[in-house]
């Protein structure tokens, strides 16, 4: 099979962990004898350093032409200052408007070596496997206005969603939990606000036409504390784009780290985006040090949904699971008797499995 891939490593430990990924995807095209093409662009601070901007359009273009594009990371302390136009993370924002990737998927599976490596007990997070359904090119991050007033002294924020923007998405989490144990779990803040009550309204609608899937709403206050206390009791969450943010950063902790947790950012129909679910991790960057599990899952994510090529992920995660198993683990992750190794020795090691 031939496929073209654009990768856009942004910032801080972006470019180590793609990578990795690229190196794997090497290794798995060369065993199954795929022709995959990697065209490298900018995106984030790297682009603003280049070119003043952080998304430019011979990204997008590429983007758009693409059969995938991998990200890694955008944003670091470099660019904290810089007016709101020229931050790298409108980069991120951009490109996912411009490609409409409108669903954002952030499974989190713990791995049984890794239980002792969470703070949490072992009791609480054994067995916990949830699907995030992020809602990902609406809500406070993408409403207008968002701006100072009132001669800087006074600020507003908008949260703003279309009927047909909560419909699509609220669709994409009842499909997710066709495919998985069936339990939807509809988080908002329906007790305040009025984006959560319609959210709400459309939730129960459409659960007419899943009566094989059990429903339940959860006010997003409570989900955060449910999600490390009773992490067993999800299946899939489907949410808006803010909640949705915060409650996978505080699910990664059932992984043991935030650099496990990969991602898929999807349209309804065109190209696929995948991305771990961290940040550019500014202050490891450039040590070979970073976990790279995160960006390795993504581009299984990416052969999985954007390729069908489920044998190849499969292998991925298989692979990454045996290394995890043989106490292998990067620097963000305390495991007994494990192997501390680098990025590029963990990117190895998976890569050593595969082909053998
Ligand atoms: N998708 C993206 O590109 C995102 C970008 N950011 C940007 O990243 C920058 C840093 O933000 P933070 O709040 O620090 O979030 P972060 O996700 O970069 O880091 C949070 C913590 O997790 C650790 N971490 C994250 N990924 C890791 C990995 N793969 N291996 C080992 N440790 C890892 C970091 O070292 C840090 O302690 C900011 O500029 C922020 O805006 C933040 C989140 C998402
Ligand atoms: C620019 C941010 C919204 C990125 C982020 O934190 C995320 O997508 O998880
Ligand atoms: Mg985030």
């Amino acid at each position: 099979m031939k496929k073209h891939i654009v990768l856009l490593p942004g910032d801080g430990i972006g470019p180590e962990i793609l990578d990795s990924s690229v190196a794997i995807l090497r290794a798995i095209a060369s065993k199954f004898n795929h022709h995959f093409t990697f065209e490298t662009h900018l995106i984030g601070g790297a682009a603003i350093d280049e070119v003043n901007e952080p998304l430019p359009k011979e990204t997008l273009a590429a983007a758009k032409e693409a059969d995938a594009i991998l990200l890694g990371a955008v944003g670091g302390p470099k660019w904290d200052q810089n007016p709101s136009d020229l931050r790298p993370e409108r980069g991120l924002l951009a490109i996912r408007k411009a490609l409409d990737l409108y669903a954002n998927l952030r499974p989190v599976k713990g791995f049984e070596k890794l239980l002792h490596a969470s703070p949490l007990k072992e009791e609480i997070i054994k067995g916990s496997d949830l699907l995030i359904v992020r809602e990902l090119t609406g809500g406070l991050y993408f409403g207008r206005p968002s701006e100072r007033i009132n001669n800087g002294e006074d600020v507003v924020d908008t949260l703003a969603y279309s009927r047909k923007e909560i419909e699509r998405i609220v669709k994409k989490g009842f499909e997710s939990a066709q495919l998985r144990r069936k339990k939807l779990t509809s988080v908002d803040k329906a007790n305040v606000l009025e984006s959560s009550k319609l959210w709400r309204e459309v939730v129960e609608e459409q659960s007419q036409n899943y009566p094989d899937i059990e429903v339940e709403h959860l006010l997003v206050d409570a989900t955060a504390m449910h999600l490390i206390t009773q992490p067993n009791r999800f299946d899939v969450i489907v949410t808006e784009n803010m909640f949705g943010d915060i409650l996978s950063d505080e699910a990664s902790v059932l992984t043991g780290s935030l650099g496990m947790l990969p991602s898929a950012s999807l349209a309804e129909s065109g190209v696929g985006l995948y991305e771990p679910a961290h940040g550019s991790a500014p202050e490891i960057a450039g040590q070979n040090i970073a976990n790279p599990i995160a960006m390795i899952l993504s581009s299984a994510m990416m052969l999985r949904y954007s390729f069908d090529l489920n044998e190849e992920a499969d292998l991925i995660d298989k692979a990454v699971a045996s290394c995890i198993n043989r106490g292998l683990h990067t620097a963000d992750l305390q495991v007994e008797n494990g192997t501390q190794v680098s990025t590029s020795e963990m990117t190895d090691a998976i890569i050593d499995f595969i082909s053998s």
